[in-house]
């Protein structure tokens, strides 16, 4: 029996991922896709398994037969479809990362959430890959509070968009936003603490300068270092590598304290894992206590439909388990609009630190 229609807004590559995972709940279906360019509505209609193509974003959103919405557009328009969404019946959304990518929009954020009254629950899902879920469980029992956290993540060059939107800052509020504020997150929650202070070396050292759209030549970021002061005094460092696609596992994470370390170590998407090297990686856990000394490895393995839904280590499909079970009324939003807002912050200061070659005080 369906339980939970959604309605889904932009019909590009993540837009597939949720339509393959959204399929995988049972009760959950697809009804009304919409995307300003139609053929696209209609192929993730059509994914969907008959999902209807509304004409227009306000056509989607008057329908009666859409229970949630899932906002899977470019960056820079995620504030203001969440202001239209306001105006029609309020429905829960998930909305994709980044919340917002302009300094000038906390401001509407805030009153978004002042006045929306169904639940928003953004779509930062590192935290549900198992291996980073694993780290995030056992943490403060391994390291007895953690007191250092390093988050490197090693990947591929930013894939090609839909009308080329993530080569330009404008539209991706900037790599350390656009790509970095889910590790901002995943900062937050492991430290069970707020961020104070930010400083950032970053650049375009590699990628995309030979492109050109319109004229412009690409201005993202593909590499830095960002180092995040805490309130109660522990650190954190991320390490973004965008042209090492090369490398075995994507994000290596490390959480240490006064009673040992743990690490988890993630593989990038199966899809780009190279035939003639075998079977892919599987994620892995390592516990490494002080007193006795000695490394513990545990795999992490994810079940393979999940893990074939997405790009994201099955992240997706935890994430709208629980998503669906909140539009049914059980369960609370677990990244909120102010989770989603602290990530977006915390990024664009890592971005104002590097253009200013200055730390920034939160
Ligand atoms: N959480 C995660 O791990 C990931 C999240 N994302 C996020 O998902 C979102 C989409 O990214 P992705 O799917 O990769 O990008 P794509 O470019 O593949 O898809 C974006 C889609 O949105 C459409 N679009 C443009 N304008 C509008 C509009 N006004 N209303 C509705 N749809 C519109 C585009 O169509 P057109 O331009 O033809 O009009 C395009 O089809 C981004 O916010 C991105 O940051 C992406 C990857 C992973
Ligand atoms: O948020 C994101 C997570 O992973 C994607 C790749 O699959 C990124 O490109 C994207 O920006």
């Amino acid at each position: 029996m369906t339980k939970v229609r959604y309605g889904i807004i932009g019909c590009g590559m993540m837009a597939g991922e949720h339509i393959r995972n959204i399929a995988l709940i049972q009760g959950a279906v697809v009804t009304a896709t919409y995307d300003p360019v139609r053929e696209l509505a209609e192929q993730a209609a059509a994914l969907a398994g008959g999902a209807e193509v509304a004409e227009s974003f306000d056509a989607l959103l008057a329908r009666d037969d859409v229970d949630a919405l899932v906002i899977v557009s470019p960056n820079h328009l995620h504030i203001g479809q969440l202001e239209q969404i306001a105006a029609y019946k309020h429905r829960p959304v998930l909305c994709e990362k980044p919340l917002y990518t302009d300094p000038a929009q906390a401001a509407q954020v805030q009153a978004f959430a002042a006045n929306y009254t169904a639940p928003v629950w953004v779509a930062m899902e590192y935290r549900y890959m198992p291996p980073i879920a694993t780290l995030l469980q056992e943490a403060a029992s391994v390291t007895g509070g953690v007191k250092m956290l390093t988050i490197r993540e090693h990947r591929f060059p930013f894939l090609p968009k839909v009308g080329d939107w993530n080569r330009f800052n404008a539209n991706t509020g900037g790599t350390l936003v656009e790509k970095c504020c889910h590790f901002f997150d995943l900062m937050r929650l492991v430290m069970e603490d707020e961020p104070v202070r930010i400083m950032a070396s970053a650049g375009q050292s590699v990628n995309h300068l030979d492109e050109t759209y319109d004229g412009q030549t690409p201005d993202i970021w593909d590499n830095g270092y960002v180092i995040v002061d805490f309130a109660k005094g522990a650190r954190a460092m991320l390490e973004l590598c965008m042209f090492a696609e090369g490398s075995k596992y994507q994000e290596a994470v490390s959480a240490v304290g006064p009673n040992g370390k743990i690490e988890c170590l993630v593989p990038g998407p199966r899809r780009f894992w190279p035939d003639h090297l075998g079977p892919a990686p599987i994620p892995q856990v390592l516990v490494s206590p002080r007193n006795p000394a000695g490394e513990t490895v545990i795999d992490v393995p994810v079940d393979p439909t999940i893990l074939d839904a997405g790009d994201h280590n099955g992240s997706t499909f935890y994430q709208h388990r629980k998503f669906f079970d909140v539009c049914l009324g059980h369960g609370a939003v677990e990244v909120t609009l102010d989770d989603g807002a602290r990530a977006v912050a915390m990024g664009l200061a890592a971005q104002q630190s590097a253009r200013e070659g200055r730390a920034i005080l939160l």
